[in-house]
This record gives structure tokens, C-alpha cells and sequence, in this order.
């Protein structure tokens, strides 16, 4: 089997294009523009293809955007200190707060400072309860994870009862929420992690992989069962010489090629996840916006 490549580029500009509509119009009615505020700590590879990527959305969709770019040995004290201004900022309605941080700054510390209302990555322990409590409707869900699902349900549908799905990666900001998500669609859900044994035997389990590692490549034809949506989230940049000296290139945490004859659907890197993961962004930049200026946010 050749799988589908799945086009997150073509279903993120619906997204997008909508979110770009409501944030037009709240602000056409109540003088509010969506403004989203995003924190980046160092030098995270991945993190800096978000950074341009989601600055350049935001401002298409006509929002205000800022991006505080802070050195590595920034101190917790000072980070906080962003942090509390963005939340008494009546401009920024999303905050978010790019993982993963340099060593020394405690993540569950800094994420928890960011107001619940402004958590449009999801990661408050308060939008993580209500997600985990199968409040997705009430919570600000994580981008990634949210992305991946429009994308499975494009190939799978509504219901994934009966199906079994498997997770690699338990991080708080794509790996868990990945699986509650999946949990509430009724796929019966495994997660994989660093210590799992046997990790391909799981994979080959599963009729829906998605893989959040950070591996260049590290999920092979012996993790595939034939017919399986893949969905690969991971954002890995390597060497390319063969693109000229010292050029790079971005490949997933799935050997694609490999995969691509045995799968029946398989997002693509670049082109899969991310641009979803933007858009899932903006979704919930204007979903923020709403509720600050006391409106009922739209449906994406
Ligand atoms: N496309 C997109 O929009 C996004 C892409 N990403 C990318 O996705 C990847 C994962 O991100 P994130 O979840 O934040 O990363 P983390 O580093 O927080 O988590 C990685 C997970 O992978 C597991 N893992 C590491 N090595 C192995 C291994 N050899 N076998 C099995 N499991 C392993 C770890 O297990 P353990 O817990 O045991 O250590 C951990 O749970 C990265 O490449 C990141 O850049 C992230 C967010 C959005
Ligand atoms: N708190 C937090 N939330 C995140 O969601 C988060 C984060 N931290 N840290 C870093 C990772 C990585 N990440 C990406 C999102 C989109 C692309 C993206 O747009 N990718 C394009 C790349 C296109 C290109 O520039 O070549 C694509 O895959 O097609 C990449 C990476 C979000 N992350």
C-alpha cells in the first residue's frame, strides 16, 4: 500500500481562514482585537521555526502579536516577570510560553503563573484538569494535539471506537493530552515512552500512531502496522549536505518513506502537524479573545 499523504497545509487555511472571519468580526463589534503574546527562552531549534511561523500567521489573521525573545540564562525570577505583565496586559488575550526551557527554569512553575483565561497552549493545571476531566468543550486544549485530531477524524471520521491507538511521547504538552484526547473520540489508547520495552511490537498495535518523541526518524516500517494513520508530530532539524555545506532540512520522528508503504494515511514533515498546530493557535488566540470581551466563542 502507498499511503495518502495527509495535507495539514490545505486543512490548516481553513482553520486559519475562519479564525481570521471571527477575529474580524469581534473586533468589527466590541473594538477587540485578538492579541497573542508568545515567550521564547533560548535557543530551542523547534521552537524558533514556531516562532516565525506563528508570528507571520498571527499578523495574516490581523492580530496583534508580540514575541519576547529571552536570553538562556534568563533567571525564573525575571521570566516571571514577563509572565505577570503579559497576564495584566489588557491587549494580549493568549499567552504561550515556548517549551522546552533552558535547564535551571522549572517549567510547571512558569507555565502555572500564566492566567488560565490567557493559556491557549493549554498546559494551566486548570485547562489540564478540564481536559483531563472530559471538559474538552471548557478547555483550552493544547495546539498539537487539537491539530492531530482534525486530522485523524479527516481520514477516520467521528467515532474511533473500536480502533486502537498508540502515543509515543508522554510530555504534558503533546503526549498526554494526545491520549485524552484520543480517549474521548473512544480509541482504546497506549502510551510509549522512553522506557517502554519492545516499543515497535507496541507501535505495530496500532490502527492510529502518532508520534511525539523528538528523533530524527526514529519509527521504522517494524512500527507500522499495514493500513495505520500515522500522524508524526515530531519537529527535528538535521544536516542536509546534499542541499549544499551546512544546509539543514526538518524530518519527522517516522521514516517516512518507510512508513509510506505500509500505512494507509501519514502526515508529512514539514507540511503535517505544524501548520496545524499554528492554526489550532490562532483557533484558540480568537476563542480567548471572545470570552475577555464577554462574547461566546465561535466553533472551529
Ligand atoms: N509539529 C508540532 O507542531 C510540534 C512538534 N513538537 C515536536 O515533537 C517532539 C516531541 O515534543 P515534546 O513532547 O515536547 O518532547 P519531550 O522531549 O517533552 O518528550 C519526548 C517524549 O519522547 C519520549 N522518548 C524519548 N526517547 C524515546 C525513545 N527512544 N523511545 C520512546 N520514547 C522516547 C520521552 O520519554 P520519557 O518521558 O520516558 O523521557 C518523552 O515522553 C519534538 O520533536 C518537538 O519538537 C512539539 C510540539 C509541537
Ligand atoms: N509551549 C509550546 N507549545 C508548542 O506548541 C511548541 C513549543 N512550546 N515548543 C516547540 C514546539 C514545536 N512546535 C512547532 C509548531 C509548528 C511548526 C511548523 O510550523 N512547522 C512547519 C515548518 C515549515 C518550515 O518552516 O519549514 C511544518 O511542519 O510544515 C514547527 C514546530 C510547537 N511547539
Amino acid at each position: 500500500m502507498t499511503a495518502r499523504v495527509i495535507d495539514g497545509k490545505a486543512a490548516a487555511t481553513g482553520v486559519i481562514e475562519r479564525a481570521k472571519t471571527a477575529g474580524a468580526a469581534l473586533a468589527a463589534k466590541t473594538g477587540v482585537r485578538p492579541g497573542l503574546a508568545v515567550v521564547l527562552v533560548g535557543e530551542d531549534a523547534a521552537s524558533q521555526v514556531y516562532v516565525a511561523n506563528k508570528g507571520r500567521t498571527a499578523e495574516a489573521c490581523g492580530f496583534h502579536s508580540v514575541t519576547h525573545r529571552l536570553p538562556t540564562d534568563t533567571t525564573e525570577a525575571d521570566l516571571l516577570a514577563v509572565i505577570d505583565q503579559l497576564n495584566a496586559d489588557p491587549a494580549i488575550h493568549g499567552i504561550l510560553q515556548q517549551l522546552p526551557l533552558p535547564r535551571g527554569l522549572d517549567a510547571n512553575r512558569v507555565v502555572g503563573r500564566i492566567d488560565p483565561d490567557k493559556d491557549v497552549d493549554g498546559l494551566t493545571l486548570v485547562n489540564a484538569g478540564r481536559l483531563a476531566s472530559g471538559m474538552a468543550g471548557e478547555a483550552f486544549v493544547p495546539c498539537t494535539p487539537a491539530g492531530c485530531m482534525v486530522l485523524i477524524r479527516q481520514v477516520l471520521g467521528e467515532s474511533l471506537a473500536g480502533k486502537s491507538a498508540v502515543v509515543v511521547g508522554r510530555s504534558n504538552l503533546v503526549g498526554k493530552p494526545m491520549a485524552q484526547l484520543l480517549l474521548l473520540a473512544d480509541a482504546t489508547v497506549t502510551i510509549a515512552h522512553s522506557r517502554t520495552g519492545d516499543l515497535a511490537r507496541v507501535c505495530r498495535e496500532a490502527d492510529i500512531l502518532v508520534a511525539a518523541v523528538g528523533r530524527p526518524e526514529m519509527l521504522g516500517a517494524d512500527c507500522i502496522k499495514p493500513g495505520a494513520v500515522v500522524i508524526d508530530v515530531g519537529i527535528n532539524r538535521i544536516a542536509a549536505p546534499e542541499r549544499g555545506e551546512g544546509k539543514t532540512r526538518l524530518v519527522g520522528d517516522v521514516d517516512f518513506a518507510a512508513a509510506s508503504e505500509l500505512a494507509s494515511a501519514i502526515t508529512p514533515v514539514p507540511g503535517g502537524v505544524g501548520p496545524m498546530t499554528i492554526a489550532m493557535l490562532m483557533a484558540n488566540t480568537v476563542s480567548a479573545a471572545y470570552r475577555a470581551a464577554g462574547e461566546a466563542p465561535p466553533r472551529f
